[in-house]
């Protein structure tokens, strides 16, 4: 279909005058640097080793101050059906508007926010407290599971491992995702099925993989009680927008989700209970107070200031304008291991979009990149070497803290070195000359050659994040302020960040394809499947 949707500007004459200037010399100009490095409360943000210098940023600025961004943003503050395709509101910056200077969501959503996180608190503080029976959970609760997956997984599970020092002592908590039946199987041979409670998450209660574990929880759990359906219910809390579908399922507490949060917006809500239960309700309540610190700015700061904004700038820069296809995120902080997971389905689910929705014409630029990574600096000796010497320039997103939780200083200087180091490194590389000079022996054409391998073209790009410390708070901001990059991205290429119809197409097929495995007697009309999907159904058939 013919588009009416402008294209994004090339900016050509930047990019022209960008591609023959190298990063080692841009850093230099330390005018640049003020420009690009940019704080929002406890959080450091550096863009300085982006291929931008004032001139491109300044055009990129009037461009996007151009597109209406700020009635853009104002309306899903505001709780105005922006997701069209859903016709739904986006309001997951509601669940932490009660720690927001300006409140924008409507009275309504308020209220029953907070009377959610009312119940929740009830339920937190009586299972702390050794107390659950008083709320209709069982007492003496030693470990708490998460069954879900997606946005009811990947979230709590950030926020769980990464906040491991505020963990309140005597729960531990888990997380169950994957079908695969080892990981279940895994986890009951570790607990105690009388001392564990299960917060069974889903906003549809539609999802196959939960159901199924939860299934098979609930019936380890009937058995440890001897049938007794109603005391095993107690185990059972269902997080969900279904509430119907949980009551038929028998957890006995249920926790509200809204058709207005988008499973991986929704950590901030129910689906965060298992945070909660770890770190307690008024570490909760701390990490929504940074989300809407971060809010908050995203709301009011120009965007010469505007964290979400420059973000968004040096990814249409990378993106759209030197046609970088992945971003690696590399937090040098292991407890943010699961960050670049949670990222992965925080952008891809939400900007992996081919169409303009209001008129399902075809976008003119491409959207998401790949987004991928693992802490460093174990990254640095596993694929690094072809971040610096590949054939692909691959941006890079770096995580530090300033002020570590433990107390092993020599380990964290070391840590944070080796994070400057790599952003140094990858931006000014080495010319063939040095590399050349170090060459000592061998003949002129042996030492040319050495050089050639050793020498680093640099000129390739990275974002520094660097956060005072880790904590509920500065945890809340950054993940906010990832979420805010993903509006703009989705306002700047013309697409819904907030469906996800490239997920339904497999579901679909998985559930025709399940009563060929299942069945062994009778494989069914195979001749449904496609040539591939039948030879391996029966590969998987022949060998069992
Ligand atoms: O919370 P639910 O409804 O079980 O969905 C889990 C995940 O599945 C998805 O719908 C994708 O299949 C995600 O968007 C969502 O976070």
């Amino acid at each position: 279909m013919e588009s009416k949707h402008a294209p994004l500007p090339s900016f050509e004459e930047h990019a022209s005058r960008l591609a023959g200037t190298h990063l080692r010399d841009l850093v230099q100009d330390d005018a640049r640097g003020e420009r690009l490095r940019k704080r929002m409360g406890p959080v450091l943000l550096d863009i300085s080793r982006q291929k931008l210098d004032i001139a491109a940023l300044d055009a990129v600025g009037a461009y996007i101050e151009s597109t209406g961004w700020k009635a853009a943003r104002d309306a899903m503050f505001e709780g105005k059906h922006i997701n069209t395709s859903e016709d739904r509101a986006v309001l997951h910056t509601a669940l932490r508007g009660g720690a927001s200077r300006h409140p924008a969501a409507p009275a309504e959503v308020r209220r029953e926010v907070a009377d959610a996180l009312d119940k929740m608190e009830a339920l937190v503080n009586a299972v702390h407290k050794g107390e659950g029976e008083s709320v209709g959970l069982i007492g003496g609760v030693t470990d708490v599971v998460n069954i879900g997956i997606g946005g009811s997984d990947l979230g709590p599970r950030l926020a769980v491992h990464a906040l491991e020092q505020f963990h309140v002592k005597g729960i531990t908590s888990h997380f169950l995702t994957n079908v695969d039946g080892q990981a279940a199987t895994d986890l009951m041979n570790k607990l105690d099925p009388a001392r564990t409670l299960v917060i069974l998450v889903s906003k549809s209660f539609n999802t196959q993989e939960t159901l199924l574990n939860g299934g098979v929880f609930r019936n380890w759990i009937l058995k440890a009680n001897d049938g007794d359906e109603k005391k095993t219910a107690r185990h059972f809390i269902g997080v969900s927008s279904n509430v119907e579908a949980v009551q038929k399922w028998g957890a006995s507490q249920i926790l509200p989700m809204w058709d207005y949060v988008g499973g991986r917006f929704s950590l901030w809500s129910a689906v965060g209970a298992s945070i909660a239960f770890s770190i307690g309700m008024q570490g909760f309540r701390d990490l929504l107070a940074g989300a809407a610190e971060a809010d908050d700015h995203f709301r009011s700061a120009e965007w010469q200031d505007n964290l979400p904004v420059l973000l968004a700038i040096a990814e249409v820069w990378n993106r759209n304008i030197l046609g970088r296809t992945s971003r690696a995120v590399v937090p040098y902080v292991d407890s943010l291991a699961d960050l670049p997971s949670y990222l992965q389905q925080l952008e891809m689910e939400s900007l992996g979009k081919h169409v303009h929705p209001d008129d399902g014409s075809e976008v003119t630029q491409p959207t998401v990149p790949v987004v991928w990574g693992s802490i460093g600096t174990n990254a640095q000796h596993a694929y690094f070497q072809a971040l610096h010497q590949g054939t692909d320039t691959v941006p890079l997103e770096f995580i530090g803290l300033v002020k570590p939780a433990h107390p092993l200083r020599e380990n964290h200087d070391v840590l944070l070195s080796n994070l400057l180091a790599q952003a140094a490194a990858l931006s000014l590389g080495k010319t063939f000359d040095e590399a050349l000079a170090e060459a000592k022996s061998g003949s002129e054409a042996e030492r040319r050659a050495l050089a050639a391998q050793r020498t680093f073209k640099g000129d390739r790009p990275s974002t520094v994040f660097m956060l005072d410390s880790l904590t509920p708070h500065s945890l809340g901001a950054l993940i906010a302020l990832y979420e805010h990059k993903v509006f703009m991205l989705g306002h700047l290429w013309g697409i819904n960040a907030f469906d996800q119809w490239g997920v339904e197409l497999g579901k679909v097929i998985a559930k025709q394809i399940y009563p060929s495995l299942a069945n062994d007697k009778d494989a069914g009309d195979l001749g449904q499947f496609d040539g591939a999907t039948r030879a391996l159904i029966g590969a998987i058939r022949s060998r069992r």
